[in-house]
């Protein structure tokens, strides 16, 4: 492609260099990936700046540099006003707009989003569609995974992804769409045709200065939906949500809302929550269908709202639906027991926020036939102010707290378990920095009807501490004191 077609979609950038046949061979964000012929656009990133690595990206073969101020170079350099948008645009152009291609259904809010791709996924699969997959957990194409290290990625790891997804007819692609990736310019220019509000609660303070601007950057999601139209465009909203309410004034597009408390399109009525799964009848303005599923949890109810809703924009019939809930595998790590023949309930989850934390606890309290335990730490170099709120929440829905160490990554994981436990007035916690040590503290504990809930690091095989990964499974863990446990009793 030559680099004049690249810009096609950037109407102000200047070169004092010609770049008329100039021809283009890839895009590269990182100067130690070029290639020969790749363009080069520099990220002022909140580790270091890009432009530092023009240089390396010239003696490496570029045949121009994007930036944002003037470098001193051989090749074109193109200054423009804001070089992520570019990436963006660009990308976006390199790659055909892939996005304009499959429909993308993009989720967004505080929880519920992995969960909600993969009961998409489950739902399109059923319907005998050829699926593709972004979240936190990995990203996948069809029948096959990759890793990834964003929740939501970069916009040139994006476009390239979705063309690889065009290249296998992918028909229906869902991803989690982070409040991060908003904010950054990661999705600039993607063309969904749903997308999905789940809820907002506390989470990302650290990054995000208050509440009102992490609601900013969600709504992004609702305002910049993309370019094509020969489609309807969706909204799908929770509307027991405060914010959800927020937003349905404030999108362009046409809305489907959900929720169970509030008069919505769709909603769950007759519901009865159980300790072996939920049963409602599934309101849509479509018809009505009797759902029974074996996820727990008013959340969960939420969730299958969320992903009904979705799947009725992309005319998944109702039985379809149906059959999916039936069916369901479930998330890994996502309220995942763990069980070795044991007489009390092992629950590994990935609540890492206050209000998921509630959520899981509550339901485990009104499913628990004995004592329910959790064994909760918080993350390091993330929002400070989580940490008494999640402390608060656990002391409050369980009879035990035991407070240990999630990633603690570059903080003193006793500095972080000290801002959790720091003003909590009821005593029915201990700490215990090692996490396997409380996993196991939490096993022992338990009589038979008792639940233990594990919450915070779900599906994640390791924990960070300083900048190293260390081999942990919750789940490995947790069986491996169930199974000493079992064997000491024999
Ligand atoms: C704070 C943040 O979002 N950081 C993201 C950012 O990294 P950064 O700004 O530190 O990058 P940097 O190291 O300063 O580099 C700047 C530029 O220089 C380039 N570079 C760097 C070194 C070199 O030798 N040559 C070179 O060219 C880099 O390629 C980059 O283009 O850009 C990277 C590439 O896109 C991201 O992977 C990285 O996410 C980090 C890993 C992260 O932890 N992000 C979290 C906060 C995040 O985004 N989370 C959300 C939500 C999670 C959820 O709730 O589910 C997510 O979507 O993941
Ligand atoms: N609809 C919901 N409302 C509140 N809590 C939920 C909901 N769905 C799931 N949860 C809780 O939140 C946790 C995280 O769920 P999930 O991974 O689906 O959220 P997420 O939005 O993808 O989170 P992240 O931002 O970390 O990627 C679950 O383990 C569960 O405890
Ligand atoms: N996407 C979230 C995951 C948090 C998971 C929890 N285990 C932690 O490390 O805080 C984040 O990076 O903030
Ligand atoms: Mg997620």
């Amino acid at each position: 492609m030559k680099l004049t077609q690249l810009l096609k979609t950037i109407k102000f950038y200047h070169s004092e260099k010609k770049i008329d046949d100039i021809d283009v061979t890839g895009i590269e964000m990182d100067s130690r990936q070029v290639d020969n012929g790749n363009v080069f656009v520099c990220i002022d990133g909140f580790t270091v700046d890009g432009h530092q690595f023009a240089k390396m990206a010239e003696q490496k073969g570029a045949c121009a540099i994007i930036a944002e101020r003037p470098l001193s170079l051989d090749i074109p350099v193109i200054i423009v006003n804001d070089t992520a948008k570019a990436l963006a645009q660009i990308s976006n152009t390199f790659y055909e707009n892939p996005s304009e291609k499959f429909q993308l259904i993009g989720i967004t809010g505080t929880n519920g989003k992995t969960t909600l791709t993969y009961m998409l996924d489950e739902i399109f699969q059923l319907d005998g569609q050829k699926t593709g997959l972004i979240g936190t957990i990995q990203m996948k194409i069809i029948n096959d995974t990759y890793s990834v290290k964003n929740t939501t990625p970069d916009s040139l790891f994006l476009q390239k992804s979705f063309h690889k997804m065009v290249n296998k007819d992918v028909d229906t692609v869902m991803m989690e769409v982070s409040s991060h990736a908003l904010d950054l310019g990661r999705v600039y220019g993607t063309d969904y045709d749903i997308a999905v509000f789940t809820n907002l609660t506390q989470d990302h303070l650290d990054y995000h200065k208050n509440m009102e601007d992490y609601f900013r950057a969600k709504s992004l999601l609702f305002a910049q939906m993309g370019n094509r139209y020969d489609q309807p465009k969706f909204a799908v909203i929770n509307i027991d949500d405060p914010y959800g309410k927020r937003l349905v004034r404030s999108t362009a597009y046409e809305v489907l809302t959900y929720g169970i408390e509030n008069q919505a399109n769709v909603m769950a009525k007759n519901l009865s929550l159980n300790p072996n799964g939920t049963v409602f009848d599934l309101s849509t303005p479509v018809g009505e269908v009797h759902i029974e599923s074996s996820l727990v949890g008013e959340f969960s109810v939420y969730n299958m709202l969320a992903a009904s809703s979705a799947a009725l924009c992309a005319n998944v019939p109702l039985k379809t639906i149906q059959s999916a809930f039936s069916e369901t595998k479930g998330v890994p790590g996502r309220f995942e027991n763990v069980n070795c023949g044991q007489e009390f309930g092992v629950i590994v989850d990935y609540a890492h926020t206050p209000d998921s934390l509630e959520n899981v606890l509550k339901t485990v309290q009104s499913l628990a036939k004995g004592k329910t335990y959790v064994v909760v730490g918080c993350g390091g170099d993330r929002d400070k102010g989580k940490r008494p709120k999640m402390a608060n929440v656990a002391i409050t829905h369980s009879d035990k707290a035991i407070f240990t160490s999630d990633n603690p990554r570059t903080e003193d994981p006793d500095q972080i378990l000290q801002d959790m436990v720091e003003g909590l007035e009821a005593t029915n916690f201990s700490v215990e920095r090692d996490r396997k040590q409380a996993i196991s503290q939490a096993i022992q504990q338990c009589q038979p009807g008792d639940v233990v809930v594990i919450a915070g690091k779900g599906h994640e095989t390791y924990q960070e501490i300083g900048k190293e990964r260390f081999d942990f499974d919750d789940c490995k863990v947790a069986s491996e004191m169930i199974e000493k446990k079992l064997k000491g009793r024999s």
